[in-house]
């Protein structure tokens, strides 16, 4: 890996929503996250976590009702996107962002290419698999047709596509799943790009040729250098592929960490949980541990700390604090941060706070008993006023709609 001078790409405080009838979607929640040159990172999460609109964000590919309402967004230097405060107290775009067809004509495919789930959404089915990668490859890298039709032979066979002079005179039907993702891999590298956005390439393909398309994807960022975003709800991707991971839930990243670190040195509780739910050779089925309840809604997420129904750790405290994603330790010269107060660097707020489980289980004792007292539920009560880490609006605004 490359030394850490300036990254590659840079997000800071990324929003992203969704302006519906139902209310603000609030898919993409202040998420901050560096990519260095020739690292892959992974974003990992459920479904909904907001791995897909951060990716799209990114390229600024969000459709309406879809905007990103704040952050930034910074390229090699350059801003994709920036927002500033003006005189009359708005925010409004900077100046030195760069315009729609800017970002079109010279970053998406030349700098940052995508790849997404389903190649059959990416590619012409009435189109020839060739005619399609050597019109992408003259579009983008003023080569003749000649040129652009020996490149794009080149890259078939680079991507481990067998015959390619053969196969480039066929349709995207002809070829199976995982043929069709390598295509797609050889259309993101075929400008050479610096930043390759994978997001699942691999989830509809099965295991045997998923490994194969890792491999490969390995292979080429070895050779070309090529950093990459996965985006990936699998754990075993993460361990395969990553060099560095952010944890997402519910449109936050809550871990952040070099990808040993994150397995052997997990610092939130969503994450051991999406770890203890991963199928692992060492296991039976039968020893898997889901991650119990669901993600709520990104519409109106719980108060303080958004995991805080679903954690086995969780205390009266999570119920009203909520933590940013804080440093807790280093790794290699490399942060390894997370969000969740039971770590030291949030104060002792979790140590003198009573666990949730046992709350609930003292109330449902002290209520067949008779009721004589409130039991520990008096003393979180008389916690209130907190103070410390309530930086976000989502406390006030859905206070207590969790409770039971
Ligand atoms: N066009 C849209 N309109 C309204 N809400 C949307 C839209 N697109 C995405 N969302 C919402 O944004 C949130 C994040 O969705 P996103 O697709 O980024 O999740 P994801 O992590 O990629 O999940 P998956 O693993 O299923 O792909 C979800 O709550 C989703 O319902
Ligand atoms: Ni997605």
């Amino acid at each position: 890996m490359s030394s850490r001078s300036d990254p590659l790409l840079r997000v800071e405080n990324l929003k992203t929503q969704f302006f519906t009838d139902a209310g603000t979607v609030r898919a993409v929640d202040g998420i901050s996250f560096e990519v260095y040159e020739g690292e892959i990172v992974g974003l990992v999460g459920e479904s909904g976590a907001g791995k897909s609109v951060a990716s799209m964000s990114l390229l600024r590919l969000v459709d309406s009702p879809g905007q990103i309402v704040d952050g930034e967004i910074t390229y090699k230097g350059e801003t994709i996107f920036g927002l500033e405060e003006g005189p009359d107290g708005d925010l409004h775009e900077r100046e030195d962002m760069l315009t729609n067809e800017e970002v079109r004509t010279r970053i998406r495919g030349n700098e940052i290419a995508v790849i997404f789930q389903d190649p059959m959404e990416s590619l012409n089915p009435v189109f020839t698999v060739g005619s399609q990668l050597r019109e992408f490859i003259e579009l983008n890298r003023d080569l003749s047709s000649d040129e652009a039709r020996r490149e794009a032979v080149d890259m078939l066979r680079e991507v481990g596509i067998p015959d390619p002079a053969e196969r480039y005179e066929e349709y995207p039907h002809q070829f199976s799943g995982g043929m069709r993702q390598r295509v797609l891999i050889a259309m993101a590298l075929a400008c050479e790009p610096n930043l390759i956005i994978a997001d699942e390439p691999t989830t509809a393909l099965d295991v045997t040729v998923e490994g194969q398309i890792i491999d490969l994807v390995d292979d080429l960022q070895a050779k070309y250098g090529t950093s990459f975003i996965w985006v990936t709800h699998d754990m075993g991707v993460v361990a395969e592929i990553c060099d560095r991971v952010n944890v997402m839930y519910l449109g936050e990243i809550v871990e952040q960490a070099p990808v040993d670190e994150l397995f052997y040195d997990t610092k939130h509780p969503y994450t051991e949980a999406l770890l203890n739910s991963m199928p692992r050779p060492d296991r039976t089925v039968a020893e898997l541990d889901p991650i119990r309840g669901v993600m709520p809604e990104a519409i109106n997420p719980p108060a303080g700390c958004r995991f805080h129904p679903r954690c086995p750790d969780a205390r009266e405290a999570c119920k009203r604090i909520h933590p940013e994603n804080r440093e807790v330790a280093r790794a290699d010269g490399q942060p390894h941060r997370a969000a969740c107060i039971k770590h030291d660097v949030f104060g002792d707020e979790y140590e003198e706070s009573v666990p949730l489980e046992e709350r609930a289980q003292e109330t449902a004792a002290s209520a067949t008993d008779g009721g004589e007292s409130e039991g520990s539920g008096v003393e979180s009560r008389s916690q209130s006023g907190s103070e410390s880490g309530n930086t976000s609006k989502a406390g006030s605004q859905h206070g207590g709609d969790d409770r039971e």
